[in-house]
C-alpha cells in the first residue's frame, strides 16, 4: 500500500481502534490520530458538550473533523464509534485512505471495557449488543477490509501489517 494512504480504523466503541491504531503507527512510524480528540481540538468544546447541544451537531462536527484528516497523508486514524452514522465521512476517508473496520465481538468489549464511562454506552450492557445489531451492517459496508479483534493484540497488529503490504 502506497506510503501517503492513509489507514482509517473504524469499528464499535471499545473494539480497539485507539489503542490498536496508536500501536500500528508507532509499527509502521506513521503518525496518530483519534478522530474525537481532533473534533474537541477544532470546536473546542467537549464531545458531552456538543452532544448536549445535539447529536447533529456532534455530526456535523465530526464531518468538519473527516475532512481535516483526510487532507493529510500516511497517517493512521481511530474514527469515532458513530462515524458510519454519516456516509458522507466514509466517502471523504476514501478519497485518500484505505477503511480497516476492527470487528470485536460485543462480548469481548463488554468484558474489558468500563461501559458506565464511554458516553453512548453509559446505558449499560445490553446497549452495546443493541448498537453492535444496529451498526454491523453499516460497518461492514464502509470496509475496505474487516480485521476479527478476537486474538491478542499483537496478532491483530500482525494481520493489519500483512495486509496492508499486500495491498497493491
Ligand atoms: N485484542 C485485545 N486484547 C486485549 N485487550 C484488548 C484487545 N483489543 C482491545 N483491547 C482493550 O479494549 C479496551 C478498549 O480499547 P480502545 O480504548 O482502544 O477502544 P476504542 O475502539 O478506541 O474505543 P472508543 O471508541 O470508546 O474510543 C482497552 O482497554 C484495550 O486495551
Ligand atoms: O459510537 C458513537 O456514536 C460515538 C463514539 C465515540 O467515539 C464518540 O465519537 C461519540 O461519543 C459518539
Ligand atoms: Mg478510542
Amino acid at each position: 500500500m502506497n506510503d501517503k494512504r492513509n489507514i482509517i480504523i473504524i469499528g464499535m466503541p471499545g473494539c480497539g481502534k485507539s489503542t490498536l491504531g496508536k500501536a500500528l503507527a508507532s509499527r509502521l512510524n506513521r503518525s496518530f490520530y483519534d478522530a474525537d480528540d481532533v473534533i474537541v481540538w477544532q470546536e473546542g468544546k467537549s464531545i458531552p458538550e456538543l452532544f448536549a447541544i445535539s447529536e447533529d451537531c456532534f455530526r456535523d462536527a465530526e464531518v468538519r473533523a473527516s475532512r481535516f484528516l483526510a487532507s493529510k497523508e500516511g497517517i493512521v486514524v481511530a474514527c469515532g464509534g458513530g462515524v458510519i452514522k454519516r456516509p458522507e465521512n466514509i466517502s471523504i476517508f476514501k478519497k485518500t485512505g484505505t477503511v480497516f473496520f476492527l470487528d470485536r465481538s460485543p462480548e469481548d468489549i463488554v468484558s474489558d471495557v468500563d461501559v458506565s464511562v464511554r458516553p453512548l454506552l453509559k446505558d449499560g450492557r445490553q446497549k452495546v449488543y443493541d448498537l453492535y445489531e444496529e451498526r454491523i451492517g453499516l460497518y461492514r459496508e464502509a470496509a475496505d477490509y474487516c480485521i476479527r479483534n478476537d486474538k491478542p493484540m499483537e496478532s491483530v497488529l500482525d494481520e493489519f501489517e500483512t495486509l496492508i503490504g499486500n495491498i497493491p
